[in-house]
């Protein structure tokens, strides 16, 4: 369950910005999260720079999970199981995909990160992992 948006109650300012009172406010979190001077390397895919920011106030640079009172209470289990189904995935499973050439990355208009084109891929799983799927 996710709530995008924060609804300001009061008349207030955000930096230099005046916010009428009951103006709902959507914070980019794809573009916080990329921001190379909030981030090393923010451009590259290295998921582990993320590592140890949970609950970590820090500027807010991390809010994956929302903050504040209504952050998300299943915040460490998102953590844990996420990685361990995307773990399980790749471990199991040789992944091929079903048309060729690249992976076309550009994004669908929406307030989440959708992409344009779906990624259709095909898994297949590892031989030394058959018996131990097959008895799942
Ligand atoms: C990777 C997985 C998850 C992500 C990215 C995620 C993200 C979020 C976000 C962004 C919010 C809104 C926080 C805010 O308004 O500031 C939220 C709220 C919430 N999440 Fe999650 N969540 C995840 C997993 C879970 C799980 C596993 C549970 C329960 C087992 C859960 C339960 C909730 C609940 C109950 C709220 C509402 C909290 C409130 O409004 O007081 N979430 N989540």
């Amino acid at each position: 369950m996710r709530r995008l948006g924060y609804t300001l109650q009061v008349h207030s300012y955000l930096g230099n910005y005046e916010i009428p009172e009951n103006t709902t406010l959507f914070a980019n979190a794809w573009a916080v999260h990329r921001d190379s001077e909030l981030w090393e390397d923010a451009e590259v895919f290295k998921p582990e720079i993320f590592e140890g920011f949970l609950g970590d106030r820090d500027g807010y640079r991390f809010f994956l999970f929302g903050v504040g009172r209504r952050a998300c209470p299943g915040a460490g289990f998102g953590m844990r199981t996420v990685v361990l189904a995307v773990g399980a995935l790749v471990q199991c499973f040789e992944w091929e995909k079903v048309d060729k050439g690249d992976i076309d990355m550009t994004p669908a208009f929406s307030v989440e990160m959708a992409k344009a084109e779906p990624l259709v891929a095909l898994p297949k799983p590892w031989p030394d992992m058959v018996p131990i799927l097959s008895q799942l």
